[in-house]
């Protein structure tokens, strides 16, 4: 975990010329203008995330993680700078994207099935030709037999499966988790931890997860980008380099430990307003 200073991002070339890039954010600024004044949520935020990598995102409160999140995925217009997803540069929402937010959001009229195939109705699909996917997808989050179940009858553990089924029911190449199991506890987090790492594994769709959690972040993800407030801006991008899959004991050995400290060393600067100067690699 050598600290090196990163190439610039906009020396780089451009998306569409890089093959294996799949989101690309270039120079993002996000300033929120109100009667109260203005907020710089972001400010000069580049990163490049690779097909099939799994990226977690951690930092202070109020750093922009969110915002960020929102930008990526169509939902909040940017001030400045550029988003590509693939060869697109995203103006409206991708369609080839799902979302995942920490509150799962269901719909407590519709029943489990019906929850999870929103997207398809939402993509203005045919309802006919996903609803064995969405069968199959529930049975591998553990709720074969939940299809006819409404949101009030499940465990809020079951309601994040039923919201990430729903953000993977049309099968899209890649996914914005923003804090999907903060509300969980700790038990359960960790069993969805895994499933979600065994689930990339398998597809390897590519994951941008907002998280709070350190330990979480190490787990599940390829790079952890930190952010600092005031303005919002990337002050580490850290490698996690464990082997895959990983059980719940690699959190006993000392390599996992060792990339804990370091970020918590990392996040303990965010908090106090120390710049870093370089980028972690
Ligand atoms: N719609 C909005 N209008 C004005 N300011 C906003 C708006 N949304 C967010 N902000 C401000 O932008 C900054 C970044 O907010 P954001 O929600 O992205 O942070 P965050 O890192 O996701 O925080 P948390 O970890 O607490 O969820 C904060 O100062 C917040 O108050």
């Amino acid at each position: 975990m050598a600290d090196v200073l990163s190439p610039a991002l906009q020396d780089r070339p451009a998306p569409d010329k890089v093959p294996d890039v799949h989101i690309s954010i270039r120079n993002v600024e996000k300033v929120y203008r109100s009667q109260r004044g203005s907020v710089v949520a972001l400010e000069n935020v580049s990163l490049d995330v690779a097909k099939g990598e799994f990226v977690s995102i951690l930092g202070p409160s109020g750093c922009g993680k969110s915002t960020l999140l929102k930008c990526i995925a169509g939902l909040e217009p940017l001030s400045g700078g550029e988003i590509f997803v693939g060869r697109q540069r995203v103006a409206e929402p991708p369609k080839d994207l799902g979302v995942v937010f920490q509150r799962d959001i269901l719909f407590d009229w519709r029943t489990t099935l019906d929850n999870v195939l929103v997207t398809v109705e939402f993509l203005g699909l045919k309802r006919r030709d996903y609803e064995a996917r969405a069968r199959s997808l529930l049975a591998t989050y553990g709720l074969a037999g939940y299809e006819n179940r409404y949101p009030w009858e499940l465990s809020g553990g079951q309601r994040q499966r039923v919201a990430i089924c729903r953000a993977m029911v049309h099968d899209p190449q890649f996914l914005l988790m923003d804090e999907p199991f903060g509300a969980l506890d700790a038990l359960t987090r960790d069993e969805l931890n895994l499933e979600l790492q065994n689930r990339w594994f398998a597809d390897r769709k590519t994951i941008i997860f907002i998280t709070h959690g350190i330990s979480e972040a190490v787990f599940l993800s390829d790079r952890v980008i930190v952010m600092g407030r005031n303005p919002g801006r990337i002050i580490a991008d850290v490698k996690i380099d464990l082997p895959r899959p990983r059980g719940v004991a690699v959190r006993d050995t000392a390599a996992f430990t060792a990339y804990t400290g370091r970020l918590r060393a990392i996040m303990d600067d965010a908090n106090a307003g120390i710049t870093h100067a370089g980028v972690l690699s």
